[in-house]
């Protein structure tokens, strides 16, 4: 992999009326990698992705594509470049058109055998074979969506901005669209940026993920990093991470190692039900609230703490003894708990 930047936003500052939503922002990406954009609902995750298009204006700060300081919108007549291919949450599609003419559409500068060939390989890929002269009116949100990121693939961008891409689909197709993702990028050495709420999208696809919080990127980087270490409570959040403890729950016998003051995070796979038998262990007395059949495993919740200070954990077991309303012991080694800054 190259270590020039193909695509970057540099101190980026966006602010809509009195609103300041991004606030020295700088994303580096580079050819044939994938990122992540994840953060709360409204943190400015669309706006940014906008912004590396080319679609928004910012403030102040630089967007550079190969080196070049991409235009605001207004100051170029078309907005976008073509080799930056941006997929909008609402999709864009043309109406009134079919699905093939629209993927015509997309691919019009080009030669009709390219243009044939891109536009069977997409009605394949994404499953389209069957509408493909059917309507856009009459489509499903998650054929629009299948059709949108079709659009978007079809002339082999350098690089693929994808606003929530994969939100109406179901789980099989999200997966062969994951796939057909992974492929482009591998084959074509496509540079993708994705916006994602899902957790697991970013694990599977992203070389880094970015977290966006208050205007700021607060933690970029590799999935495993991110799970073994996130930022803060809110990036714990955002990837799914839902037990935390008060370090007061848990300070009485260990309060040499852990602070009382901070706030620790365990993954639901990393309490046990059973002692491993190791000195580092944490034995919190917990009362069993409900036990749900998950498929490959069952989500045990239970509460510890006081009925003044009550906190909920989450466990994943494959199997279990306890019953719902029972006093068990959950075991934790303290190595495995993740000390988070709120
Ligand atoms: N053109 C605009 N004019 C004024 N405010 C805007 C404009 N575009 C976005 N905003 C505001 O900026 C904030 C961030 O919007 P954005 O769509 O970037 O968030 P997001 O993180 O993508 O949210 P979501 O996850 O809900 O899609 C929102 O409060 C939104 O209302």
């Amino acid at each position: 992999m190259s270590n020039i930047s193909l695509l970057s936003a540099e101190g980026i500052f966006k602010q809509f009326g009195k609103q300041a939503l991004l606030h020295a922002v700088s994303i580096s990406v580079r050819k044939a990698e994938i990122h992540a954009i994840m953060g709360r609902s409204g943190a400015g995750k669309t706006t940014l992705l906008k912004i590396l298009a080319g679609l928004v204006s910012v403030d102040s700060g630089e967007v550079k594509f190969q080196e070049q300081v991409l235009e605001n919108p207004e100051e170029v007549l078309i907005p976008g470049y073509e080799e930056l291919a941006y997929m909008a949450q609402d999709f864009r599609l043309l109406k009134n058109r079919t699905v093939e003419e629209n993927l015509k559409d997309a691919l019009l500068a080009y030669n009709s055998d390219f243009s044939q060939e891109q536009r069977d390989k997409l009605l394949h890929l994404m499953r389209l074979v069957p509408l493909k002269d059917k309507r856009i009116e009459l489509l499903s949100g998650g054929e629009k969506q299948r059709l949108a990121i079709a659009r978007a693939m079809a002339t082999l961008p350098d690089v693929l901005l994808l606003d929530e891409p994969f939100t109406q689909l179901d789980k099989a197709t999200r997966q062969v669209l994951m796939d057909a993702l992974k492929e482009m990028n591998a084959e074509f050495s496509t540079a993708i940026i994705f916006v994602t709420h899902d957790v697991s999208e970013a694990f599977y696809l992203a070389d880094i993920i970015h977290f966006l919080e208050d205007g700021k990127i607060i933690q970029s980087g590799a999935s495993k990093e991110i799970y073994r270490q996130p930022a803060n409570a809110q990036v714990a959040q955002l990837i799914g991470l839902f037990n935390m403890i008060p370090g007061d729950l848990l300070k009485d016998e260990f309060s040499h190692v852990l602070s009382a003051n901070k706030i620790y995070g365990i993954w639901p796979e990393k309490i046990r039900l059973e002692s491993a038998g190791d000195s580092a262990e944490i034995i919190l007395k917990a009362e069993v609230e409900s036990i749900t059949f998950m498929g490959n495993y069952f989500l045990l919740k239970a509460v510890i703490g006081s009925s003044s200070d009550k906190n909920v954990l989450y466990v994943n077991t494959r199997e279990y003894s306890a019953k719902e309303g029972e006093t068990i012991s959950l075991y934790i080694n303290q190595g495995n708990l993740i000390k988070l800054d709120e």
